[in-house]
C-alpha cells in the first residue's frame, strides 16, 4: 500500500522528486500519512487518524496547531535556516529601499515626458534624497538563522549592529559576528536604533511587540522592517506613527489594505522566501525529514517532539509517542517482555510535556502496538519493519 503525502501550497519539485514509487504524492490525496505545507493555515484542517507528520517547508509554524498535533501524536517539522539567505537578501534590499527613495523616484521618472527629459530629471531629483546606511545603527530583535545572517551582512556594510535575543542558541551565537553589540533588552534596541528589524517567531510572547508604546520609545524618524509575521506589529499603531512622521518608513512582508495605501509604508506580498534556491532547500529538507520519520521513525527538526535519530540495526522498530510522565519506560519494557520480545536498543527523549521512545527489536508480536497503546500516557505507537523498506 502506497504511503500517501498530501501537498499544500507549491512545494518545489526538487524536493518532491525524492519520493520514490512507494509514495503517492499530490494535492488531491486523502487519508494522508503526512502533509507538506508552506503558509496554508491548518488550524481548521480536519486531520485524519492516519496522519503522522506535518512538515512545514519553511521556518514559521504559526499556521499549524502545533500543540494539538502533539496531543494527537502528529509530529510537526520545519526546515530551520533553509530559507534564511533569501530573507536576509530581501531585508538588505529593504534597508536600502527604506533609506534611498528609489521606488518613488522610479515612479516619478515614469511620469516625465518630453525632449527635455534629462533636464526635468536633474531638476526634480532633489525630492528623492535619502540617507546612507553606513555608520547608522541597526537594531535586530531575534538572532536566529535570519537575524544572524542579517546582522553579519549589516556589519560588512558598515552599520553599527545591536542585537537582542534572550534565547539565542549556541549555534547562532557561534555564527554571530563579534562586532554585534548585545542589547540587554528590547527597549535598548528601541532607544538606540536608526533601523529596526525583527526576526522572531509569532507567539504569545512576541505578539504585538511593536505597538504604540514601543514606537514611542523609538528615535524620531526610525525605519522599521518586519519580515517575520503580521501579528508582531500593531498595524493601526504603525499607520498612526507613519502619519505623524515618528516612523519614517515601515517595510513589511505582511500588509493590510490600509497599510499598503499609507505614505512611507512599503508592503511586499510575503516574498521573503520566494526564491528558487530557498524553495528547493526547504522542500528537500522537509521531504527528507518526512521520509526518515515515516520509514525509520527518526525525528529531526521537529517543533513539538524531541530530536531522536538512531541508525537501523534490527528488523523491527517500535516508535512510541507518549506523555512525559514517570514510569513509562518500565511499562514499555514490561509489556514487551510479556510478548516474548527482546529489546536490542532503546532510546527515550523528552521535550516539555511530550516524549518519544524508539525500541529496536528482531522479534514481532502482532498486537504489540495495541498493547503499548493501552498504557496510560501513550498517545500513539507504530511498528516499522525494516524489510518493507
Ligand atoms: N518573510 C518570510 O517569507 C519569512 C519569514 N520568516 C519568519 O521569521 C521568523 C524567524 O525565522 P528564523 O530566523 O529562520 O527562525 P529561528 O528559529 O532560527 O530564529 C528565531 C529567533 O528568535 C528568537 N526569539 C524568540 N523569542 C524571542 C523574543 N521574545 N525576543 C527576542 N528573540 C526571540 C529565538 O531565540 C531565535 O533565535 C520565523 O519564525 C518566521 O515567522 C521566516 C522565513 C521566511
Ligand atoms: O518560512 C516562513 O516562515 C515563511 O514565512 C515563508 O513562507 P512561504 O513558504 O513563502 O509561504
Amino acid at each position: 500500500m502506497a504511503i500517501k503525502i498530501k501537498t499544500m501550497n507549491k512545494i518545489s519539485n526538487k524536493g518532491l522528486a525524492l519520493f520514490d514509487e512507494r509514495y503517492e504524492v499530490g494535492d488531491e490525496i486523502t487519508d494522508e500519512d503526512a502533509i507538506l505545507v508552506r503558509s496554508a493555515k491548518l488550524h481548521d484542517y480536519p486531520m485524519g487518524e492516519n496522519l503522522k507528520a506535518i512538515a512545514r517547508a519553511g521556518a514559521g509554524t504559526n499556521n499549524i496547531p502545533v500543540k494539538e498535533c502533539a496531543d494527537r501524536g502528529i509530529v510537526v517539522f520545519n526546515t530551520p535556516g533553509a530559507n534564511a539567505n533569501a530573507v536576509k537578501e530581501l531585508v538588505l534590499c529593504s534597508l536600502f529601499l527604506s533609506s534611498r527613495r528609489v521606488l518613488e523616484g522610479i515612479e516619478w521618472t515614469k511620469t516625465i515626458t518630453g525632449d527635455d527629459f534629462g533636464k526635468q530629471v536633474e531638476a526634480g531629483k532633489k525630492q528623492f534624497v535619502g540617507p546612507e546606511i553606513e555608520g547608522k545603527t541597526l537594531g535586530i530583535i531575534g538572532l536566529g538563522a535570519i537575524g544572524v545572517a542579517v546582522a553579519n551582512a549589516a556589519v560588512k556594510l558598515g552599520m553599527n549592529v545591536i542585537g537582542y535575543d534572550p534565547y539565542i542558541s549556541v549555534n547562532a551565537a557561534w555564527k554571530l559576528s563579534k562586532w554585534v553589540k548585545k542589547a540587554a533588552s528590547q527597549d535598548e534596541i528601541f532607544q538606540e536604533a536608526d533601523y529596526i528589524t525583527i526576526h522572531v517567531p509569532a507567539n504569545d510572547e512576541t505578539k504585538n511587540m511593536i505597538n504604540a508604546k514601543a514606537i514611542n520609545e523609538m528615535k524620531p524618524g526610525v525605519h522599521v522592517l518586519n519580515f517575520a509575521r503580521d501579528a508582531l506589529v500593531n498595524t493601526d499603531d504603525m499607520i498612526d506613527a507613519l502619519k505623524k512622521g515618528k516612523v519614517a518608513r515601515y517595510i513589511t512582508d505582511f500588509g493590510t489594505e490600509a497599510l499598503a495605501h499609507t505614505d512611507n509604508a512599503i508592503v511586499m506580498p510575503h516574498l521573503g522566501a520566494s526564491t528558487p534556491e530557498s524553495e528547493e532547500n526547504c522542500a528537500t529538507m522537509a521531504v527528507e525529514e518526512v521520509m526518515d520519520f515515516l520509514e525509520n521513525g527518526n525525528i529531526r527538526n521537529s517543533v513539538n517532539f524531541p530530536t531522536v535519530v538512531e541508525p537501523r540495526t534490527t528488523t523491527y522498530r517500535l516508535c512510541i509517542i507518549h506523555k512525559n510522565i514517570p514510569n513509562m519506560l518500565a511499562k514499555f519494557a514490561g509489556t514487551i517482555a510479556k510478548k516474548d520480545m527482546n529489546i536490542e536498543n532503546m532510546v527515550n527523549k523528552a521535550r516539555g510535556d511530550y516524549a518519544y521512545t524508539i525500541i529496536d527489536t528482531n522479534d514481532l508480536s502482532e498486537d504489540i502496538t495495541k498493547a503499548i497503546e493501552k498504557q496510560e500516557g501513550v498517545i500513539k505507537a507504530r511498528i516499522i519493519a525494516k524489510a518493507l523498506f
